[in-house]
């Protein structure tokens, strides 16, 4: 047996191999002294590229880069939350966890998220992601109040497994040390295809028709797909930087799966979970961001006494405290939205605090709550059959939970949307919007066309 070197836990993993029978998770969390979680994700591409994970919250607070995968957790469509979860305790049962540290987000981690509607038939461009898609990365950092943590995740075989303790070791050292990395050729974006936009314009009419006929229904909200083809291979570790230093109010997210690559800088949180408390979002109606500070403050004015933006969003509100009534002791609901700026657009916004039990698990949470209206409409599934008549492309895990949970379950997931695919040379954004009875087909046109400027501007393709 090759001997581990004089790390201080070497005794606790000898103890636990001679002990164990099967495959189970050896997990450990050290404090590193600097670091960049961005840095870590880049630095990891070496020898993790296809398996790399990351997510930053909107307030900045806390960064997540997760490197290759010791574990996979994939469902098939029905009762894939349940799935996901029982295969995440089980993983968990038989797991030795040394986390000396009381933070969220350090510690063993799955990553991932489950695809907007799994009903769909799956698209080309997605084959690569299973429609329940999470990972434990063998190695993560952890940024949180400044402090940098690590964690290692390692499943062992048996006694054997010594050299993979070295060789994991190894590897954090390099990747935590200043790597240097080659100046890739920056792809050349070639062409962009708006996809069919009077079509998709008739689809909106549609909706408004189909809402306007059926007391019942009262949103859909239907989504287009741009494709940008480049003249090589898109680097998307160049898109994940500018989206990151370009979206500073927005969820960050990043999410590998072989040769292709999910990420995007969504304003829109679907739950955090902490202990008993739950955080989730109201985000729905929109409008431009001002030329000056006058016109913007005048929009986002008009923004909050607009009628049909008003309904848009209190659809979302009605759903979601109904949704978190049913799952928490007690829910805080503000009466009235209020403006949410990021870069490219305005929004209303609508916090929601619930308390819940602690051991509640955040894919409870993340099952209820997705999709909300926000994304598919309402009542849910009549709005989600309309999307499934109307809309012609599978959204993938664009609008749906993207996020991580812990192995207390406590997590967070942002909505994936402002978002793209990259596979290769090509690239696919997304943006929908809100169908409600006084839309304009032409006006939705426009605020899809504001949606996807972030992901434009960041693949190389927009105006800045
Ligand atoms: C559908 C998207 O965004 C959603 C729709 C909104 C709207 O229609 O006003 C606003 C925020 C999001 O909940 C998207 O960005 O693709
Ligand atoms: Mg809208």
């Amino acid at each position: 047996m090759a001997m581990i070197k004089g790390h201080p836990l070497k005794g606790a993993f000898v103890d636990f191999i001679n002990d164990i029978n099967g495959s189970t998770l050896f997990s450990y969390v050290e404090k590193v002294e600097k670091g960049d979680p961005i840095r870590f994700y880049e630095n990891g591409k070496e020898w993790y590229k296809g398996e790399r994970f990351y997510f930053k919250d909107r307030d900045g607070d806390r960064v997540i880069a997760g490197l290759g995968s010791v574990r996979t957790i994939q469902s098939a469509s029905s009762g894939r939350f349940a799935d996901v979860e029982s295969q995440w305790d089980a993983f968990m049962d038989r797991s030795s966890i040394h986390n000396p540290y009381d933070i969220y987000g350090t510690g063993p981690v799955a990553f991932g998220g489950f695809s907007f509607d799994p009903m769909r038939s799956q698209g080309e461009e997605w084959s690569r992601f299973a429609p329940s898609f999470f990972y434990v990365p063998e190695l993560m950092m952890t940024m949180y109040g400044g402090e940098m943590y690590v964690t290692v995740n390692m499943v062992c075989e048996d006694v054997d497994s010594s050299p993979l303790f070295d060789r994991i070791e190894e590897r954090k050292h390099a990747i935590l040390s200043d790597m240097k990395h080659p100046s890739e050729k920056e792809a050349v974006l070639m062409e962009l295809r708006a996809g069919n936009t009077a079509a998709w314009k008739k689809s909106v009419q549609a909706a408004v028709d189909k809402i306007k006929a059926d007391a019942e229904l009262k949103k859909v909200v239907l989504a287009r797909k741009v494709t940008a083809v480049f003249d090589g291979t898109v680097s998307s570790d160049r898109v994940l930087r500018r989206l990151d230093e370009g979206q500073p109010d927005s969820f960050v997210f990043s999410m590998e799966a072989m040769d292709s690559c999910f990420l995007g800088a969504s304003p829109e949180r679907l739950v955090k979970k902490r202990s008993q408390t739950v955080l989730t979002t109201c985000l729905a109606g929109s409008t431009a961001r001002g030329a000056t500070e006058q016109e913007d403050a005048e929009l986002a004015e008009e923004l909050l006494h607009d009628d049909k933006n008003r309904i848009e969003h209190d659809y979302v509100v009605q759903m979601i405290r109904q949704e978190m009534q049913s799952m928490c002791r007690s829910v805080t609901v503000p009466d009235a939205p209020v403006v949410m700026k990021v870069r490219d657009i305005q929004h209303l916004y609508t916090p929601v605090v619930g308390e819940a039990n602690e051991e509640d698990s955040i894919l409870r949470f993340v099952e209820t709550l997705h999709p909300t209206p926000a994304l598919g409409g309402l009542p849910g599934e009549k709005a989600l059959g309309v999307i499934r008549d109307l809309e012609e492309m599978d959204r993938g895990f664009y609008a749906a939970p993207v996020g991580w949970m812990d192995y207390r379950k406590n997590g967070e997931f942002a909505v994936a949307i402002r978002s793209g695919l990259i596979v290769q040379n090509e690239a696919f954004l997304y943006a929908g919007c809100g169908v409600v009875p006084d839309s304009n087909p032409e006006t939705e046109l426009d605020e899809t066309n504001m949606k996807l400027r972030p992901m434009l501007r960041a693949i190389g393709g927009g105006n800045e």
